[in-house]
Formats: C-alpha cells, structure tokens, sequence
C-alpha cells in the first residue's frame, strides 16, 4: 500500500516549485506576498527557506502563508503544499512538509518523527544519491542540483549540467521500467531561469525549483507564468511521442509519472 505522502506527492503540480529567499524579497516580511503572486503565477508548491531566520520567526511564516493563500485563494489554497526547509522542528510543530539535505536529518529519522503523511523532500546530486535514495524509500520528492551556477547557494556544490542531470535520472528512469511501485517525483534546482527552463524539461524531470528568479523579480506572479511556460513548453517537446517523462504511458495524472490505476483503490 502506498505511503500517504507519496500519494499525496504523485497529486501535487511540482512543474514550477518556488523555494522562497527572505532576503531577495526584501524581508521576511514581504515573503507571503511573493508566495501568493508565485502561485498565482503558477507555482504548485512554496518551500520557505530561510537561513537566518529563528524557528519561532518559521513557525509565523507557515502561519502566515497559510493565512493569506487561504484568504486570497480560497479551498485552492489546499493544493499548495508548504513545504519547510531543514527545520524538522518547525514542520513538526506545523505540520508542514519537509525538505532535507544530505548534511540535514536523515529521512529515515524525519519519517519517524513526521509520520506517514507529510511529504518528505531529499536533496540529490549524483547518481549515487539517487539510487540510494530510491533504495531507502523514504523521500517522496528528490530535489536534483545545482544544474547550473547559482549564487543563491553559497555552499553549492559544482553545477551538474544538463548531461549531469541526465546522469542522476537514469537510475529513477530505470526504477520507472521495473519496479511496480510509485517512486518519489524530481525536480531540478539552481540556476534556472527562463532559458534553461526548457533544456531542463526535455531531460524528463518533473519540476523546475527556483529560487531568485521569483524572489528578486519585480514582478514574481508574471516572472513565475513565463518560467511555468517555458518548462511546460520543453516538456511538451520531450513526450510528443505521448509517452510521459519516465519513457512509458501517462496514466491519468495532472503531470508526470503517477501511481497506478490498480494503486489508487
Ligand atoms: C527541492 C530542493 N532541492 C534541493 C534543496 C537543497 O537542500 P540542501 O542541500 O539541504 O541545501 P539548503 O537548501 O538547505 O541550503 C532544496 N532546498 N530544495
Ligand atoms: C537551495 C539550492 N539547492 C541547490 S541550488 C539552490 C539554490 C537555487 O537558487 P536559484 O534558483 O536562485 O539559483
Ligand atoms: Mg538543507
């Protein structure tokens, strides 16, 4: 039986995933207005990442998000997963999802402490992480990257490129032909914008994460429609045989590989 995050996971619209920057929005008090302009562009999941900021500064930003999608888009508001970034702490006190890194707590460890039904995201860089990850079951998302030079990530390691990132879906690729079960989603991240959107699409990826080009944009609602539009036109491109990303027949889900019809029971 499949896992209630993982569910939840094959359910969301992760074509454009926006991770928010308190700092390139200009405070962390401007962030809920970006986040409701980015889903308005089109984002389908908002991870509040914000170094600097207190657990307790957190918990109000979950808070506060929750209020203003809430008010401004009504029962829409509940197919915008919020998604924290590393503070276990905080997704447990919010019931919040999670996205942990390969320095973070450990997904096995999040899963224990989260429970079942929150969605668990892992950072991934090589094909090796991914494998790992694939084999562990824990994560219902992976986050690929950096693909290209960011400045966001100081930390970051070296970009993957397009055939870097090509090199880290094989195996998830290749999980999709053989293994009978839903596996967790993708979704690149660093460096992405308008023009490498589509490149990006084309390797089969499900989502595109961005980070400064949403939070610095003078206009992130329009910013995130035109980075919505360019990968959704490069992964128009890539399954025009009718096949989805994973090489094998889409089988009625919004986007991308999905659970299937015998799991949805
Ligand atoms: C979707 C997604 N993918 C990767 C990351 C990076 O996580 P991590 O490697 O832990 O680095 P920090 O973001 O914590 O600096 C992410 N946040 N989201
Ligand atoms: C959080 C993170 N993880 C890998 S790269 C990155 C930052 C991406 O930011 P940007 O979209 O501004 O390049
Ligand atoms: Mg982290």
């Amino acid at each position: 039986m499949t896992r209630p995050s993982l569910r939840a996971a094959h359910e969301c619209d992760l074509r454009l995933y926006h991770v928010t920057d308190s700092a390139l929005s200009g405070g962390i008090g401007a962030v809920p207005a970006v986040v409701l302009a980015a889903v308005r562009g089109g984002a389908g999941m908002i991870q509040l990442r914000d170094k600097d900021a207190t657990d307790a500064d957190l918990v109000e930003l979950v808070e506060e998000c929750r209020r203003v999608l809430g008010a401004q888009l009504g029962a829409r508001a509940a197919q915008i997963p919020l998604v924290v970034d590393d503070r276990l702490a905080v997704a447990e006190q919010t019931r919040c999802h999670l996205h942990v890194g390969q320095d973070d707590a450990t997904p096995a460890y999040a899963r224990e402490v989260l429970g079942p039904d929150l969605m668990i995201g892992l950072s991934t860089g090589t094909p090796a992480q991914v494998r790992e990850a694939l084999a562990a079951g824990e994560a219902d998302l992976l986050g690929i990257g950096p693909i290209h030079s960011t400045a966001t990530k100081t930390d970051a390691a070296a970009p993957l490129g397009i055939d870097g990132l090509t090199a880290c879906l094989a195996p998830w690729h290749e999980a999709a032909r053989t293994v009978g079960s839903p596996l967790p989603r993708t979704v690149a991240i660093g460096g992405i914008d308008e023009t490498a959107a589509a490149p990006i699409a084309a390797t089969g990826v499900e989502g595109i994460c961005v980070v400064s080009q949403i939070a610095a944009a003078a206009d992130p609602q329009a910013a995130s429609a035109r980075l919505l539009a360019a990968f959704t036109r490069g992964a128009g491109q890539a399954s025009n045989s009718g096949r989805g990303p994973a090489g094998r027949p889409r089988i009625g889900h919004r986007i991308g590989h999905g659970i299937g019809q015998e799991d949805q029971a």
